[in-house]
């Protein structure tokens, strides 16, 4: 890997390493997710995945090496995630159970809005063109994604596929640069895996707000299906990256999945 940040890398580790303790979750990770492409982490269970993903959003913090964030170096603060450009989606839903649907995905833009949700809880001023604005820009989303008609609902009476397009509208709804999924497409049925995998595709080519996107996922159908690029970790460490065609032929990647199930 390259010391200087390479033309449309919208992220990068380089030689990252994470110990908790005595037992090392990464170790010397490089990779680099190229802007508008989807990147796929995958790995047997404990192979540092949801390690890597906390490093990005700052949960962890790196014992080793550096992370760059469209070529400068990234201190991420969880709570100002959104507003550094990254959006991560949760395991399961995680939708606030308090609100209904639509103001779901406004607080996901709080952080944009002069005055937002957060206000309004504290009972504190805000623009009304502003509430408007982020009100409309929530039920687009809600519409691209197809859930609209759920805009008033209230997360606990959503099928559990329409909870997940929530989700993604929430965290799409702060325009971020790099979203980061984890594991989408648990839970999910075949026909909503496939549904959802048309929906990642088109994530890096979207009109109003195209971004980069990383997932960790253990279906590898819908690996396959979405990646331009997959990173293979085992035992916190990169065992092999390449294009999902490479992966498929890589001996190191059955090698690392040899004995753990594989869901397709
Ligand atoms: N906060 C923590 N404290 C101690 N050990 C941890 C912590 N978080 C993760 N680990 C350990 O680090 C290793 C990597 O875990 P991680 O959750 O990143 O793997 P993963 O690939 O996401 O696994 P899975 O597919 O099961 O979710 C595991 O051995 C795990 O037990």
């Amino acid at each position: 890997m390259t010391s200087q940040p390479t033309g449309g890398t919208v992220l990068e580790l380089r030689g990252v390493g994470v110990s908790f303790g005595g037992l090392v979750a990464l170790e010397d990770v490089s990779l680099a997710a190229a802007a508008g492409t989807v990147v796929g982490v995958i790995g047997p269970n404990g192979a540092g995945k949801t390690t890597l993903f906390n490093v990005v959003c700052g949960f962890v913090e790196p014992n080793a090496g550096a992370v760059l964030f469209e070529g400068s170096p990234l201190r991420p603060r969880p709570h100002r995630l959104a507003s550094q450009g990254i959006a991560r989606t949760l395991q399961g839903v995680g939708l606030f159970r308090g609100l209904t649907v639509l103001e779901n995905v406004m607080a996901g833009a709080t952080h944009s809005a002069r005055a937002g949700l957060v206000s309004a809880m504290l009972g504190l001023p805000r623009s009304d063109r502003d509430e408007r604005r982020l009100r409309d820009e929530a039920m687009t989303l809600l519409d691209e994604l197809g859930v609209a008609e759920h805009a008033r609902a209230w997360p606990d009476t959503l099928p559990y596929a329409v909870g997940k397009r929530v989700a993604l509208a929430r965290a799409l709804v702060a325009r971020p640069r790099l979203l980061l999924l984890d594991e989408p497409a648990g839970g999910l049925g075949g026909d909503d895996v496939d549904e959802l995998a048309a929906l990642i595709v088109d994530l890096p080519a979207r009109a109003s707000a195209g971004c980069s996107v990383m997932l960790v996922e253990h279906h590898m159908d819908l690996v396959m299906k979405v990646c331009d690029q997959i990173v293979v970790l085992d035992f916190g460490r990169v065992v092999a990256s390449g294009t999902p065609g490479e992966i498929r032929d890589n001996p190191a990647v059955a090698e690392a999945y040899l004995g753990a199930e594989v869901q397709s």
